[in-house]
């Protein structure tokens, strides 16, 4: 017999546990469901542990560079406090109970299980039947793909499930993918030691970024010792039991430890979701401007393919929210979405990049300025590399896309986030004032170069 509740949420990722304790919050009756931890990803094997790791690389560096700037500085890296913190600090031993109690403490109702979409309005646990009155909201998240390389499968190779539970720094790294987790990860174990080599089958690391912040970035990672191999192609995985090898069509690539780091999916016909007459075959989940994927059916996250990005699965979980509740709100709005990379120095972009202005055929006008032009660059000195790109829709007269890449590159951002969110005429952001001598004053130099 089936159970009736309001509301059954199928994966608590970060938009999911949200949703869920708000809905919960609210009075209505709500089941959550989540086959691993509470909170998903993003809490125990990617944002929070990975910038833990990210702020110990980058206080290496730091020190590294005083010398020369303001004295000696000797430094030795040490993994352990930074593995301890991702422990105790930031997972809790991989351990949910604290979100778990957050959610029933809201009145939510928890069930720890792989959930299944068996109909419309029906999620099977396990032996346990719910239907909803209201409506299911699905959050699955995504999981690390392996590609299907010859002798892959079956070898010790790290995922991000993996990395993020490391206790010793090997000797050598091979990474697999250089994307965004691939590039955070590899400076993060150079700077601690290893000899890292990025293995990237795109012509660039971090391809969808503007090519100026991949050439930056590949820059200082030969700076970091960190090989880079683009255009690679690797045809075959071998382990030893001591070493990886992979097999390219130019010769092979030895290293102690393999990441994987090359994409993710979701697998939509193991949530069940044709049975509710939604496309299995699919990649992602197609939503709507409320995010409903169907009559009572709701997607959030990873799975809609609008950004795979904690703030998205946020975003998202908020229109959902007011939706069930019948609230008013504006409907998903994707012009704006930030993204930062935090590589040392970091990427932070914001709506089109230059390629995806040209794809749509939009009038744009381009402008550039070098973060070690600027004053506060002259200032900084040591590693003051970066840059401002503005994309500019020449009709509109507002800013479509920017990138800020250097020290501080995500923080900058903030001021370009808005100016794109909010549509700001270029107009206003020249007549702005900006304080001297900081690094987003440069946003200035970049304006000016729009034409
Ligand atoms: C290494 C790494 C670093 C990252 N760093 C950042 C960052 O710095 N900033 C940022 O914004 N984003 C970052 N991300 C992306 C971020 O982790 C995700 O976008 C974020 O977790 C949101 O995902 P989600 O809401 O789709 O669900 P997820 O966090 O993926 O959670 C989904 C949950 O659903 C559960 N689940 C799936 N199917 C079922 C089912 N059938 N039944 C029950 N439970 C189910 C899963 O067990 C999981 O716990 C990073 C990702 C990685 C891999
Ligand atoms: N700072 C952040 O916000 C942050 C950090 C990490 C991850 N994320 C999110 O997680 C998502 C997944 O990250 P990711 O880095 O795993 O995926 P990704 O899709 O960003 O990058 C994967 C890379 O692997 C390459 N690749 C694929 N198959 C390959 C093969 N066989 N050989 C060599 N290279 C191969 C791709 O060309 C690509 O460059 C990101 O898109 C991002 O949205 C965000």
């Amino acid at each position: 017999m089936a159970e009736e509740v309001d509301v059954i949420v199928v994966g608590m990722g970060p938009g999911g546990e949200d949703a869920a304790g708000r809905l919960a919050a609210a009075g209505l009756a709500v089941v959550g469901v989540e086959s691993r931890l509470v909170g998903g990803e993003c809490p125990y094997f990617a944002c929070v542990p990975t910038k833990m790791m990210v702020r110990g690389s980058d206080l290496l560096a730091e020190g590294r560079r005083v010398n020369g700037m303001a004295g000696t500085a000797q430094v030795t890296p040490d993994w352990s406090p930074v593995a301890a913190r991702i422990r105790d600090e930031a997972t809790d031993d991989w351990d949910d109970k604290a979100a778990v109690d957050r959610f029933t403490s809201k009145g939510g109702r928890f069930v720890r299980g792989r959930g299944r979409v068996t109909g419309p309005n029906e999620v099977t646990v396990g032996d346990q039947v719910f239907r909803a009155r209201r409506g299911i909201v699905l959050n699955p998240g995504t999981d690390p793909v392996a590609p299907p390389i010859e002798g892959l499968a079956g070898t010790p190779f790290w995922t991000n499930r993996e990395i993020v539970k490391v206790t010793e720094i090997p000797e050598s790294l091979l990474v697999l993918g250089g994307g965004v987790v691939g590039a955070e990860m590899a400076q993060v174990f150079a700077r601690f030691g290893a000899k890292v080599t990025v293995v990237e089958v795109a012509d660039r690391i971090l391809a969808v970024e503007e090519p100026e912040s991949s050439a930056l970035i590949a820059k200082t990672f030969e700076r970091d010792g960190i090989a880079i191999r683009t255009g690679a192609k690797v045809s075959r995985v071998s382990h030893d039991g001591k070493a990886f090898t992979l097999h390219l069509e130019d010769g092979e690539l030895s290293g102690e430890r393999l990441l994987v780091a090359a994409g993710r999916r979701t697998d939509l016909k193991a949530l069940g979701i044709g049975a509710a007459g939604l496309d299995e075959s699919a990649r992602t989940i197609e939503v709507d401007g409320n995010l409903r994927a169907g009559p009572g059916i709701w997607a959030i996250g990873d799975v809609t393919g609008k950004g795979a990005f904690t703030h998205m699965s946020m975003y998202q979980a908020d229109i959902v929210v007011r939706d069930i509740l019948d609230e008013e709100g504006s409907p998903a709005n994707y012009r704006a979405v930030p993204r930062v990379t935090f590589t040392d120095p970091e990427i932070g972009s914001v709506g089109l990049t230059e390629a995806q202005a040209r794809e749509q055929e939009l009038p744009i006008r381009i402008g550039t300025t070098r973060l070690q032009d600027s004053t506060r660059g002259f200032i900084h000195k040591v590693d003051n590399e970066g840059f401002i790109k503005l994309i500019e829709h020449a009709d509109w007269g507002t800013l479509v896309g920017a990138t800020v890449a250097g020290p501080m590159g995500g923080e900058i951002l903030g001021a370009l986030a808005v100016a794109v969110h909010a549509e700001v005429p270029v107009k206003e952001l020249r007549e702005m004032i900006y304080a001297y001598p900081t690094f987003h004053r440069a946003i200035q130099s970049a304006l000016a170069d729009l034409g």
